[in-house]
């Protein structure tokens, strides 16, 4: 089993990672949804976060999002420690894209404002006077995206797929310094899906896109180009690193709790019970 050396809990390259977790638990009454965690997120690294159902992967992402604190250790996001930041101020630098934030977009909101909105830290465009470089580079993103045709239309009409896209071009919107993915390709057709890995390989290739983490419980859902991952299990790391050296069936079967195979085919993987 692989694993990164743990890293210590003041590191001395706080400027160099976007997130640093030392021995972090999440309690809520007698249950452990995290225990003993401890992460680091550089600059340039695009991080997938993998495991099973009720693994602990959402509440590891709330906490990148400064949506959570710790019942114990430490995390620092962007180089502030969570606790002693304001999270509000600290919550513009990331772009976080969930099924939650989805379920809170009014359903006749247009699509091109659901994205430039988030230059607003709003949901629902109401007076606000956008100028023209916000909507410029929202068009730009549903572009990006593939949705520049649905700007005009309302978010309650989207597919499933069309909503995921237009809640990472919002997520991307303020230029975030971190882009946290929670289960993008969620609920998606193949053909969206695979349409979706090869935008968010495009993104994870582009240098100047900023550190990012996406969570899946898919090993097909990893887009080329992502570098780390982090395996989680009852909340726990069962592994971490880069992708090469910890994907494998052994730590598959760890995570996921039976035999599993892992087959890789170019630069994609697919994973199934073995025998
Ligand atoms: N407030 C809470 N009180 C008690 N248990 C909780 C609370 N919030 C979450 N949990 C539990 O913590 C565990 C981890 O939840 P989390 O949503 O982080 O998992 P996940 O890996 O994202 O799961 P999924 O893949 O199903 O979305 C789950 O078993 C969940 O039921």
């Amino acid at each position: 089993m692989t694993s990164r050396t743990q890293p210590d809990t003041h590191p001395d390259n706080l400027d160099d990672l976007v997130l640093h977790m030392a021995d972090v638990g999440v309690r809520r009454g007698t249950n452990d949804l995290l225990k003993g965690v401890s992460w680091s997120v550089e600059l340039d690294e695009r991080w997938v976060v993998l495991g099973s159902n009720g693994a602990g992967k959402t509440t590891l992402l709330r906490l990148a999002g400064a949506e959570l604190h710790p019942s114990t250790g430490t995390v620092h996001v962007l180089g502030e420690r969570l606790g002693r930041v304001n999270v509000f101020e600290l919550r513009t630098r990331i772009g976080f894209a969930t099924a939650a934030l989805a379920g809170r977009v009014p359903a006749d909101e247009k699509v091109a404002d659901v994205v430039v909105s988030a230059g607003y830290a709003v949901l629902g465009r109401w007076r606000e006077e956008y100028d023209r470089l916000d909507t410029g580079r929202a068009e730009d993103l549903l572009k990006t995206m593939g949705i520049a045709g649905l700007a005009d239309r309302s978010f309650g009409t989207l597919s499933e797929g069309e909503r995921k896209r237009t809640l990472i071009a919002r997520a991307l919107m303020t230029d975030p310094e971190l882009l946290l993915l929670d289960e993008p390709a969620a609920g998606l057709d193949l053909g969206g899906r695979e349409d979706l890995v090869a935008r968010l390989t495009d993104l994870a290739l582009d240098p100047d896109a900023p550190a990012t983490v996406l969570v899946t419980h898919h090993v097909e859902e990893i887009p080329p180009g992502f570098t780390h991952l982090l395996l989680l299990s009852s909340g726990g790391v069962v592994a971490q690193g880069l992708i090469e050296d910890v994907l494998t069936g052994e730590n598959l079967s760890a995570a996921f709790g039976q035999p599993l195979e892992l087959e890789r085919s170019g630069d994609r993987y697919f994973a199934r019970r073995r025998g």
